[in-house]
């Protein structure tokens, strides 16, 4: 075995201490504070995402752990070795990393870039072993970039070129990997492939860290998200616990709905339109299903309109729609009749609204229910296609009477 591997072993094999620790790191940019005391652990053979907004102080975490950035107050540790005690070729064996942007516009070829993963594992003059070769095909294998080796760096696109420095990154062969937004300029089908590519080596207790902007993507490949913000890491756990409308909201200063992907069963974040400064406070009650009825939903909670919708399936698709906008639902079984208790619920929910809108056609349930709920004619639409719908929320945003049953 040579150093290089004993190296690796020894920072893998000591598992029952996490991979990264961070302890009361502060750190201050062009004289403000980014961070601030923030302290957090990372367990090994782990997918983290870094999440957070713009600013919010990613890089200059990520940049703290891989030792390139720096740090006023608090202690680092890698695989148990002090970040600010490491020489830089130490920590080039621990850690391997993808910046958010590198100038490459020297005349390398792909082949010449990856080999430069393999400089912390060779000496100074010495020239690449049997080792070195094998983990520069093996990454550029991995990352698919074999075929465009023996291209200039600078003859590869800006997709490929992200892929290049995965490759570099691999090539080290650390026990952390420290990825600044990896997938972002990559298409939907090299973002997702390098994901799960990061997946996989995760599994072979490898640790990765991630910053990731798109928040599907995080909380579909990541074991665990750390969510930066203010200055300090205010949430870690799994997708599901960080991935919290309050949390989210408070963080990115926007609403969002997060519904669980009926694809990929992980939340998916889907930012609201903001609500208009004079904030729309009319209600209104949905009678409907399906896909019309959702686009009535989306449209009145993009104007600020809250209300209710019903009955409906439970087995429905608006019913998640509904859930997702803050729409209280009026449900029933799709094998029996609504219960009296729905039934109530709707007449209560149709006399409360000051709006009720019939998405047509109506199911015969709903037909028959309303034709003994009494709705002022004032306060009643109608709407049969998806363009009706604007103008009808136009109508009832700027509170104007129902003047006929139809657009
Ligand atoms: N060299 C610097 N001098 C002064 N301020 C800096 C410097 N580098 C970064 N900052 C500031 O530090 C803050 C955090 O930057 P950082 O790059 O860590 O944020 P981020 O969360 O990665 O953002 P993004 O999502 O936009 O990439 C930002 O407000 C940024 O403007």
């Amino acid at each position: 075995m040579n150093t290089t591997a004993a190296n690796f072993e020894d920072a893998t094999n000591a598992t029952e201490e996490p991979i990264v620790s961070v302890e009361s790191l502060s750190v201050s940019l062009g004289g403000s504070t980014v961070l601030s005391d923030v302290s957090c652990t990372i367990d090994r053979g782990r997918v983290v995402g870094v999440i957070g907004p713009n600013g919010a102080g990613k890089t200059t975490l990520l940049r703290a752990i891989n030792g390139t950035g720096p740090i006023d107050d608090g202690e680092i540790t890698v695989a148990g070795r002090s970040v600010s005690r490491c020489g830089a070729t130490e920590m080039a064996r621990l850690v391997g990393s993808v910046p958010q942007s590198t100038l490459l516009s020297f005349s390398f070829t792909v082949r010449e870039i990856v080999e430069m993963g393999r400089h912390p594992h060779i000496s100074r003059f010495g020239a690449m072993d049997h080792d070195d070769v094998r983990a520069v095909e093996a990454a550029l294998e991995t990352t698919e970039t074999s075929q465009f080796a023996d291209r200039q760096i600078t003859a590869v696109s800006g997709g490929e070129r992200q892929r290049v420095l995965v490759a570099r990154a691999l090539a080290q062969e650390t026990p952390l990997l420290v990825l600044d937004e990896p997938t972002a300029s990559l298409d939907i089908n090299h973002a997702t492939r390098t994901l799960s590519l990061v997946r996989e080596l995760a599994s072979e207790e490898r640790t990765v860290i991630a910053a990731i902007h798109d928040l599907d993507l995080a909380a579909r490949y990541c074991d665990e998200l750390l969510l930066v913000a203010s200055g300090d890491v205010i949430a870690q756990g799994s997708p599901a616990e960080v991935l919290g409308e309050d949390a989210i909201e408070a963080a990115f200063e926007t609403s969002v709905a997060i519904p669980t992907d009926p694809v990929t069963a992980t939340q998916r974040v889907v930012p609201l339109s903001s609500v208009p400064s004079n904030e729309c406070e009319q209600t209104v009650h949905i009678v409907g299903h399906g896909g019309l009825a959702r686009d009535v939903i989306v449209s009145a909670a993009e104007s600020g309109i809250t209300g209710s919708i019903g009955i409906l399936s439970k087995t429905d698709s608006a019913v998640d729609t509904a859930t997702a906008h803050g729409f209280e639902t009026i449900t029933t079984s799709p094998l029996s009749p609504p219960s009296e208790q729905c039934r109530s619920d709707l007449v209560r929910a149709c006399d409360k609204a000051d709006h009720v809108i019939a998405v047509q056609p109506l199911d015969e349930t709903n037909r028959e229910l309303l034709s003994s709920v009494t709705v002022d004619s004032d306060r009643w639409w109608q709407v049969e296609q998806t363009d009706e719908i604007r103008s009808v929320i136009f109508a009832i945003v700027d509170n104007k009477d129902a003047r006929i049953n139809s657009y």
